[in-house]
């Protein structure tokens, strides 16, 4: 199906599963790469990231843990920039290899947030590994941004562990949500 709706809004196909697994499976075997020889803590960034987690620790072929840590920042398909708290932060974070995985960066805000927490524990890095980046909504550069899987368009996007208003992140695919066209003058 090219064109699902969810409540009052209508999305067609971005990426399909195909193209998102074979992204995946490539940043997996970069990941393989350039942690040859160490351990790095994965960290999934919950709710959104839990397909993405899923899907690309299983190309990892190196030793590795895994945590999830929870914030929040979003109600509707607005921006709001606000994050209340962060909950399941390991505690033992220190001389670690840390790589925190996002199913979006939108504005950073959400990831400045979680960096700012994670250096507080003085870890031996800290790579940031997203399946998409909306270039043109982020406020400020990140460095730490080393994988992302596509590159999107300042669009509100839904599936594949993104929701609308809480629906929709069981979709198999990636969907961007249907401009209305603006009324003839
Ligand atoms: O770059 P930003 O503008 O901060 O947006 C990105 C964050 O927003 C979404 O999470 P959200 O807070 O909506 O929670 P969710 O993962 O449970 O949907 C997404 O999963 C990212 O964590
Ligand atoms: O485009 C988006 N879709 C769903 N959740 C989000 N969180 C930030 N941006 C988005």
């Amino acid at each position: 199906m090219n064109t699902i709706k969810i409540e009052d809004k209508e999305f067609d196909i971005l990426l399909e599963n195909d193209n998102i697994a074979k992204r995946t499976r490539l940043i997996g075997i970069q990941i393989n790469v350039d942690y040859e020889n160490r351990c790095p803590v994965f960290i999934g960034v919950l709710n959104g990231s839990f397909l993405f987690m899923a899907d690309l620790v299983k190309e990892i072929t190196l030793p590795c843990e895994m945590a999830f840590i929870r914030v929040s920042s979003y109600k509707d398909t607005q921006s709001t920039g606000e994050i209340k708290e962060a909950f399941g932060l390991p505690g033992n974070l220190k001389d670690r290899d840390i790589i925190l995985v996002e199913d979006i960066v939108d504005t950073g805000f959400t990831l400045a947030y979680i960096l700012k927490e994670v250096y507080k524990q003085q870890p031996a890095s800290v790579k940031v590994c997203s399946l998409l980046l909306k270039p043109e909504a982020l406020k400020a550069p990140i460095e730490e941004l080393e994988y992302v899987g596509f590159e999107v368009a300042n669009e509100f996007v839904v599936g594949y562990g993104l929701d609308y208003n809480g629906l929709g992140r069981n979709l198999n695919h990636i969907y961007k949500a249907k401009t209305v066209a603006s009324p003839l003058p």
